[in-house]
């Protein structure tokens, strides 16, 4: 199974070293010409993974078109850009391994079904976990939530990716996958702040727990299976993602908790803070859903400019309820 991966950003960086173990081909695609030049002259991506040594199977192109003889696709473009470039290429009945993690705007589609509606023929599978890229560029032990509903095709994707370093765990459940990825962006943003306001680590706990709590009850309402939320793909990314200021998501929160704008913080960064852009869009989806997501809407307040103590005493103030989901 030849590897093409779309995105050359960390995360598709990191993945292409995934699929090249052993040699494999592998060949990436990356927007930036200086990418492209830099991991085939020099088996490094200096703009978006310095210092991480590649191996010498992997090719990049700065063509799409390059990927045509790709048996399978994996697809790391951030969320708000996955259409736009799926709808440059031709994609036809290659397998796309979702592994962007977002909600696109407009449409409030997640990742997968942005997919669908631009390559319809293609299988979809989705890849996501608690997986910070440098960490598993380097080889250390990491675990994913792997969902296809082709067992067959979940079983080649795994055998291809798999290896003890990197452990997919199989799961059916597509939606469920993504939308742990999707939400815990969002969350990570909240925990950020918490930190960033100093605010201590009970309240980080609570807000990952409750946090957790929204994320299941918007995941069940749109058919996600409550034990992909438990898993890597839900809870696991979670715990990750809003633990560590190596988290792009957590350390904006971290930003807008010290009382800083969103505008100032995302004015100049190359990197992706999908939880910025995924935090509006899933107030919309879990108001059409009839779902109640306070954090969701706290960090919202915060991005558009809301006082840090303000939104705060807001969430603090809420009536209290019984803990069930
Ligand atoms: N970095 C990680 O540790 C990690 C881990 C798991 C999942 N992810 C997810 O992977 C996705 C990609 O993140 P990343 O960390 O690889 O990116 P990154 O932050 O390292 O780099 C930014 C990427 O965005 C791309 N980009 C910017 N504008 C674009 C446009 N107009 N069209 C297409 N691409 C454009 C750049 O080419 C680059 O590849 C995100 O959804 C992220 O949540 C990241
Ligand atoms: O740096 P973040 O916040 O985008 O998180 C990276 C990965 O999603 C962690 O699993």
């Amino acid at each position: 199974m030849k590897i093409g991966v779309i995105g050359g950003g960390a995360w598709g960086t990191a993945l292409a070293q995934v699929a090249a173990r052993g040699d494999a081909p592998v060949l990436l695609w990356a927007r930036e010409a200086e990418v492209v030049a830099s991991i085939n002259a020099d088996h490094e991506n200096r703009q978006f993974l310095a210092g991480v040594p590649l191996s010498p199977s992997i090719r990049a192109t700065g063509s799409l078109g390059d990927l045509a003889g790709c048996d399978a696709l994996l697809v790391v473009a951030p969320a708000q850009h996955v259409r736009a470039v799926l709808a440059e290429m031709t994609v036809g009945t290659t397998p796309l391994v979702l592994c962007a993690k977002g909600i696109e705007a407009g449409t409030r589609l997640l990742v997968g079904e942005v997919a669908r509606s631009v390559a319809p023929d293609a299988p979809i599978a989705v890849l996501s976990g608690p997986t910070f890229a440098h960490e598993v560029a380097a080889g250390k032990p990491t675990a994913v939530t792997l969902a296809c509903e082709d067992a067959d095709l979940r079983t080649r994707l795994s055998d291809r990716l798999g290896a003890p370093a990197f452990r997919p765990y199989a799961s059916a459940d597509v939606i469920g996958a993504e939308i742990g990825g999707a939400v815990k962006n969002v969350l990570a943003i909240a925990c950020g702040v918490v930190e960033g306001a100093g605010l201590g680590l009970n309240a980080r706990a609570a807000l990952i727990a409750r946090g957790f709590a929204e994320m299941t009850r918007f995941g069940l309402a749109r058919g996600a299976q409550a034990e992909t939320l438990t898993g890597l793909s839900g809870l696991g990314d979670l715990v990750l993602t809003c633990s560590s200021t190596n988290s792009r998501n957590f350390s904006l929160g971290v930003g807008l908790g010290q009382g800083r704008s969103a505008a100032e913080l995302l004015s100049d960064r190359k990197t992706v803070a999908e939880g910025a852009f995924t935090a509006p869009v899933l107030r919309e989806a879990a108001a059409e859903a009839g779902v109640e997501m306070p954090v969701t809407l706290a960090v919202n307040a915060l991005l558009e400019g809301a006082p840090v103590a303000e939104v705060i005493d807001a969430l603090l103030s809420r009536p209290l309820r019984a803990e069930a989901v």
